[in-house]
């Protein structure tokens, strides 16, 4: 794998997409250790400040290294013959309510080890890298026993370290009602609430707390008792919330001062006015709108108007979203949801950096972090109309050429 460390680098000629609002110019763009250090217009810049400088690349799109904000990246197992059961009419409810779904996954991680899982993950990961992520989130949630849960979470911290990329981890413990609780959901909770989260702090693997607030999942009372934990342990909060029916999942996120609720096809004007207040972050999962046929559409116009932040994610999971490719998010949050591609580079980049608690990340300005992306093709919305592997010529990590051809 070609790196260039070089302390100083110089691209030019680049289109430079800086996460929120194209540039309207080719850009020259100096990195020095690890920073962006200079952002000039093309014919231009500050020879003193660019002395000593090597020619790192030269024409093609720059965007910020893609942030992934929203996977569940490490399973094992397949749900292939579920997605033909759904083909044949079967609904994702249905198919949860009789043991199969997201339990599947879990007997098939439950019963992997570490490094089965990591051996599982890797081409996955490697996957979104060579579409052009620099930074993605990582949920546990197939374990649902503490064991289990956390063996996910220190699989996805070691993918942290086995590829040059940054992992931010998410405990997911209350994402469905392991069977042995069958009837007992208050006492999973509680599990998750005393047990489970204090382990995930006390080894340092979880940056978040995510749940699953859904009639198949858990009620607005039980994801509230997680928050409160979560809280109580200072980790950042997040939420599925709103992605099959509407129980007020986003605007309770959001008074635990949730980073994003996530999905938010039933979210309602309330729940948009609240996420707007608060800053809350949508996060919008078109991959598991489209593999679930789903015909509800998250509300693009309403959070437009209230200024909500928009962020773009896989989604990568084995059941609603069997999908690796970031740019084919971004195609299907333009073709799906109506967004324009300006829209869906800036939740792949900047809002998606805002959904983890990053807000430094996933921009191209002076003082970020090298986190960048150079592309084969004349514009950035071509990342969004066109769905095509391979047009990734650099990935730019930390200031290091991790990536090239
Ligand atoms: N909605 C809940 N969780 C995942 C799906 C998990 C699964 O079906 O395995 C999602 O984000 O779509
Ligand atoms: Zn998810």
């Amino acid at each position: 794998m070609p790196m260039h460390s070089t302390s100083k680098q110089l691209w030019r000629d680049v289109q430079v997409f800086d996460g929120l609002a194209q540039l309207d110019e080719a850009m020259n763009v100096l990195v020095e250790d690890g920073c962006i250090a200079g952002l000039w217009p093309s014919s231009t810049f500050d020879e003193a400040l660019a002395q000593g400088a090597v020619e790192a690349g030269r024409g093609g799109v720059m965007t910020p290294g893609l942030v992934d904000c929203h996977t569940h990246l490490v399973y094992a197992g397949d749900r292939a013959g579920e997605f033909e059961q759904r083909l044949e009419g079967v609904s994702y409810e249905t198919i949860a309510r009789n043991g199969g779904g997201i339990i599947s996954s879990v007997r098939a991680t439950r019963a992997a080890s570490e490094d089965d899982l990591i051996a599982a993950s890797l081409p996955r990961l490697d996957a979104l890298l060579a579409d052009g992520v620099t930074t993605l989130e990582i949920k546990s949630g197939y374990g649902l026993t503490v064991a289990d849960e956390l063996k996910m979470l220190r699989v996805a911290r070691r993918l942290g370290e086995l590829r040059p990329v940054r992992v931010l981890t998410t405990l997911l413990g209350a994402h469905a009602l392991p069977p042995e609780y069958a009837g007992r959901a208050d006492d999973y909770v509680s599990l998750v609430c005393d047990e489970m989260i204090p382990a995930a702090v006390a080894e340092g693997l979880a940056d978040a707390v995510d749940v699953f607030c859904e009639g198949i999942a858990f009620s607005p009372a039980q994801c509230e008792r997680v928050f409160q934990a979560a809280q109580h342990h200072g980790l950042a909060i997040k939420a599925h919330a709103e992605q099959l029916s509407n129980l007020g999942g986003s605007a309770l996120a959001v008074r635990y001062g949730a980073l994003s609720a996530d999905h938010i096809e039933y979210l309602d004007e309330a729940g948009v006015r609240a996420m707007a207040e608060a800053g809350t972050v949508a996060v919008l999962l078109p991959g598991a709108f489209h593999v679930l046929r789903e015909t509800q559409l998250p509300p693009i116009e309403l959070l437009r108007q209230y200024g909500v932040p928009m962020a773009v994610a896989s989604d990568a999971n084995p059941g609603t979203s069997p999908i690796c490719m970031p740019t084919l998010m971004a195609n299907l949050a333009c073709t799906l949801f109506r967004l324009t591609p300006r829209e869906a580079l800036a939740g792949m980049t900047a809002h998606g950096a805002r959904a983890l608690g990053l807000p430094d990340l996933g921009r191209i300005a002076v003082g970020a972090p090298a986190d960048l992306c150079l592309w084969d093709i004349q514009q950035p919305a071509e990342l969004a109309y066109a769905v095509q592997a391979g047009r990734l010529r650099q990935r730019v990590f930390n200031g290091a050429i991790v990536h090239a051809r």
